[in-house]
């Protein structure tokens, strides 16, 4: 497992026809980009941590039933800076690293309050963001690296903080119906001030301004919203949106700025300066996207730990958000590499199994209500929402499964009522072995997998001009090749099921490696 995880990957520059086990529909053309961590290993250096590698895009075309393959490195400053110096000069998630005296382009990695935050990273491992016709490889700092979604080619760093005052940045931005950006920061002790930026990035720049700009260079601040603390923001992977109004959880799952500040003279990585404050509850904010502010009353729930944001929507008075969570943080613990070894199926086990969550969050909360009464009059979840004497307001989810991770959805969906998500399986382990459709409505499930394969991220992808949300019109034997009296559900998911983060791990009988595969889960097991 070692091997798999922590074995430097070989890119693949020209591209190599995939084998395709089934048949891939017609209508499914394009080319799908993915990012993950690829090296582990520089000369005799090596990262602590799996999301530490440095980027590997990975490209699949897919034309006529036919896929091609390619990947190649981020040529990343800090991937320049670490292959010059035939060893890790830059420091990453859960690796404290010193730069080459020489050449010290990372080199003022500590300061003083004001400038409290050092020079991050530009390994941009995370995610693909797409911004007009531009596509950038992303990480959560304040650096993108734009790249040529048909090459791989590395192209121009882009530093948010010229345009947008924020250090940190998720990498899962939402996109609405025009392909406009909006996406969210933390801006760091910047004026005396430590808060949580909501910007936008338009989809296209008006032809006065076009000249050599990218939409990026227009990124507008959205909104903000102070931090409780100053010094100890939340840490955050992703957020809501509805049609209007966004959902930010401010989770106990925190960065501690002084700590980050001392990091680099203490030697100890960013990792080491986040926690989670089991004593501390999640503040839960709504932000009215019409007036820029946020819904007044003060809602809360648990301490809990969420990564990913699955959907949000309005229903009666409420705005109703799933997400997946967890009791703690130790999900990042599991990925140190050196957890990471033979033992791991057995050893490395999670301490919660992450669970899909439905709150409802009441947006008019009445003077007159009494205390201890629940606000949420929607039928569709037993989610609550309890008024408290000082006019605070207690929600307590719905449970609806547990043990999934890396949820989608059909995107048309995003911000409104749907009813499938498409997630990985996991249960103790990290690494998830099947592929879940979840149906909120009925609250079943269908799973997919096969011995050895360790599925991804799945992504759901319509048929041009479907009708239902998880549509795939059938076309009896000719897109799906399934012969005789047709079920919908032979070809009902139209998942390519691919990596997120690394290689779709097909465990080789050497272990020597993953092999890549594009699979049509045409074959799902309703
Ligand atoms: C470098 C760096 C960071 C990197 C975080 C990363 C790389 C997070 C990856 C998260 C993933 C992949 C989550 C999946 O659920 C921080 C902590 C933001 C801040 C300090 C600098
Ligand atoms: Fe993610």
């Amino acid at each position: 497992m070692e091997i798999i995880f922590g074995q430097n990957k070989k890119e693949q520059l020209e591209p190599v026809q995939a084998k395709v086990t089934g048949s891939i529909p017609a209508w499914l053309q394009g080319t799908l980009l993915r990012n993950g961590p690829g090296m582990h290993t520089v000369g005799e250096s090596k990262y602590n941590h799996w999301f530490d590698g440095l980027a590997l895009l990975h490209s699949f075309s897919i034309r006529d039933g036919e896929v091609f393959y390619r990947s190649k490195y981020l040529q990343s400053d800090t991937y320049i800076a670490n292959i010059e110096a035939n060893r890790i000069v830059v420091s990453e998630f859960g690796t404290m690293a010193y730069p080459d005296p020489c050449k010290n382009i990372f080199s003022k990695a500590f300061s003083y309050l004001s400038h409290t935050i050092p020079d991050f990273t530009d390994n941009c491992l995370i995610n693909i963001m797409k911004c007009g016709e531009d596509f950038y490889a992303t990480t959560e700092t304040n650096y993108i690296r734009k790249i040529d979604p048909q090459t791989l080619e590395t192209l121009e760093k882009v530093d948010y903080r010229k345009y947008v005052a924020v250090n940190l940045a998720t990498s899962h931005p939402h996109y609405d119906e025009a392909g406009n950006v909006l996406n969210m920061g933390t801006s760091v002790v910047d004026k005396g001030r430590t808060k949580y930026v909501i910007f936008k990035i338009p989809a296209t720049v008006p032809d006065s301004k076009k000249k050599g700009k990218s939409p990026v260079k227009h990124a507008e601040v959205f909104c903000s919203i102070s931090s409780r603390s100053l010094l100890s923001p939340s840490y955050y992977h992703s957020f809501g949106v509805t049609e209007n109004y966004v959902v930010f959880l401010e989770q106990p799952f925190k960065l501690d700025i002084l700590k980050m500040a001392t990091a680099y003279m203490r030697g100890v990585s960013w990792a080491s300066c986040m926690s989670f404050d089991r004593e501390d509850k999640t503040y839960i904010h709504i932000i009215d996207q019409r007036t820029r502010k946020p819904v007044p009353t003060k809602f809360y729930t648990d301490p809990m730990v969420v990564f990913h944001h699955v959907n949000a929507y309005e229903e009666d008075g409420c705005v109703l958000f799933d997400v997946i969570a967890y009791e703690d943080s130790s999900l990042y613990q599991l990925f140190y590499l050196a957890n990471l070894n033979k033992d791991f199926e057995e050893k490395s086990r999670l301490t919660s199994v992450p669970t899909l969550r439905r709150f409802a969050v009441p947006l008019h909360v009445d003077k007159d209500a009494e205390v201890g009464s629940n606000l949420v009059k929607v039928s569709s979840t037993t989610a609550t929402a309890l008024k408290e004497k000082d006019g605070h307001v207690y929600c307590q989810p719905e449970v609806l499964y547990e043990g999934l991770e890396l949820p989608r959805i059909n995107y048309a969906y995003n911000g409104k009522p749907y009813r499938y998500i498409f997630a990985a399986e996991v249960q103790w382990s990290p690494v998830p072995t099947k592929i879940l459709k979840y149906d909120i409505l009925t609250k079943s499930s269908l799973k997919w997998s096969e011995e050895s394969c360790w599925p991804a991220e799945p992504l759901f992808v319509p048929t041009p001009g479907a009708k239902d949300e998880d549509d795939v019109p059938c076309r009896p034997s000719r897109d799906c090749g399934v012969q005789g009296p047709h079920r919908k559900s032979h070809c009902q998911l139209s998942i390519a099921c691919v990596p997120e983060i690394s290689a779709f791990g097909r465990q080789t009988e050497d272990n020597q490696g993953s092999t890549v595969i594009l699979r049509y889960t045409e074959n799902l097991n309703y």
